[in-house]
């Protein structure tokens, strides 16, 4: 017997056999499929699974209705079917299918029961992968098991035509070949450069999906440098400056030393130039938190020190902003900035007048507190007293100052 998943390395989704089975698994006309089929045999963690099957949609959803699983119509257009098992796991249930006609983003397709005809629509020969959920066998059509051992990245057939039925295959060739690959496979990567400016024609929120996912992987730096010297970027993010990649792999490397997770708006922060950021996330359409990281992660760091620095901007983004200029991120990784232990009405009891005087003697007290390095309640007493005092004098100050008619 060939390679094979052996059925209880599913059993961390519960009730996902048995789903299976509804689908007549036992009888062949369901299968795992695609990234946790290809990750699985890679060893690799897998968040969720797929399953194709011969079965139509609506006979999908009449078999998990008659089982008492949760059938959500997600795409039926494109044959999916959102299975929920019981601990609410979402697990996507595709039809088999083969294409009609596309135009590089939307595809029409038509449904079969030929297991090798849904393979051979898919990108790369390890995503196109099938596991039988009783049986443990693999049916691969396209030698994606010998690609898989040698972790190169395959289009299936002709990379060209892969291509032209959908664009975003040239990012997501560069993102697996980032994430699992050893030598790049010159084929796909001809074809990727000779229609990079088809990426133009994708909807930015595609684009910016593929790439924040690539800039997280673990050869991020080499192939985002491997992209920019093919031109690949310039389609994508053309404000990428002559710097970008260095700043990139050196953020990478504090990263690492550091032992803080790779964070992909972190990284894209420091791929461009800090005046292209507000640009870039607007046409990426990027959240508007994350639009925000993205602008404040380049905005320097002051010189309040690095716990200064977090309790003015939080303690993420101030991570974000000490990597990006090379400075130790380590007192502020995961440190809650604390409150100022001491409020207004301290000040009013010391004899301010309520009002805009009271704010900003707060802040001068708070000013203190934080170049002191957060000293507790004790200190801060002592700091609204010699803050307070200080008020009150200069006060007193100007007002025997107006009386006496001097200047
Ligand atoms: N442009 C695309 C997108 C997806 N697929 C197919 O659909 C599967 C699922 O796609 P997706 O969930 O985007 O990726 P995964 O392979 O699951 O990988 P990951 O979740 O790690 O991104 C892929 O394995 C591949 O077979 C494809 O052929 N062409």
């Amino acid at each position: 017997m060939g390679v094979t998943i052996a059925p209880d390395r599913w059993d961390a989704f519960a009730g996902l056999a048995d789903l299976a089975m509804v689908l007549g698994a036992d009888a062949g006309q369901a299968r795992y499929v695609g990234g946790a089929v290809r990750d699985t045999l890679l060893g690799i963690p897998v968040a969720d699974v797929d399953i194709a099957t011969s079965h139509a949609p609506e006979a999908v959803i009449a078999k998990l209705r008659d089982a008492g699983i949760k059938a959500v119509p997600t795409g039926l257009a494109h044959g999916t079917v959102t299975a929920v098992l019981a601990s609410g796991q979402p697990v996507e249930v595709t039809t088999l299918r083969r294409d009609v006609s596309t135009d590089g983003r939307h595809a029409l397709v038509a449904f079969t029961d030929d297991w090798r005809e849904d393979a051979a629509r898919r990108d790369f020969t390890m995503n196109a992968l099938y596991a039988d959920p009783a049986t443990g066998a693999i049916s691969d059509f396209f030698g994606g098991l010998a690609d898989l051992a040698a972790r190169r990245v395959r289009f299936i057939g002709d990379p060209l035509q892969r291509i032209a039925e959908d664009h975003l295959r040239i990012l997501r060739f560069f993102r697996f070949h980032a994430r699992f690959g050893d030598a790049i496979d010159a084929d796909g990567l001809n074809a990727c450069v000779a229609r990079s400016r088809d990426l133009m024609a994708l909807s930015r929120e595609r684009i910016a999906g593929e790439m924040l996912k690539l800039l997280v992987t673990s050869n991020a730096v080499e192939v985002v440098g491997l992209m920019v010297e093919r031109g690949i970027l310039l389609s994508v993010l053309p404000e990428i400056d002559g710097e970008g990649c260095a700043r990139l792999a050196s953020l990478a490397l504090r990263e690492a030393a550091a032992g803080i997770a790779p964070d992909a708006i972190r990284r894209l922060a420091a791929l461009l130039p800090p005046e292209a950021s507000e640009g870039v996330g607007a046409r990426l359409k990027l959240s508007n938190a994350d639009r925000k990281r993205l602008i404040g992660a380049t905005a320097g760091t002051g010189d309040e020190g690095p716990r200064g620095l977090a309790y003015r901007v939080g303690a993420a983004q101030a991570v974000d902003r000490l990597l990006i200029t090379g400075q130790d991120p380590s007192t502020v990784v995961g440190w809650s900035p604390p409150r100022l232990p001491v409020s207004g009405g301290a000040l009013v009891a010391r004899g301010l007048e309520k009002g805009p005087v009271v704010a900003q003697a707060l802040r001068e007290v708070e000013r203190h507190w934080v170049a002191e390095g957060f000293p507790d309640a004790a200190r801060v007493d002592q700091l609204a007293d010699v803050v307070a005092a200080s008020f009150l004098n200069s006060s007193s100050a100007s007002a025997s100052s107006t009386s006496s008619g001097r200047p």
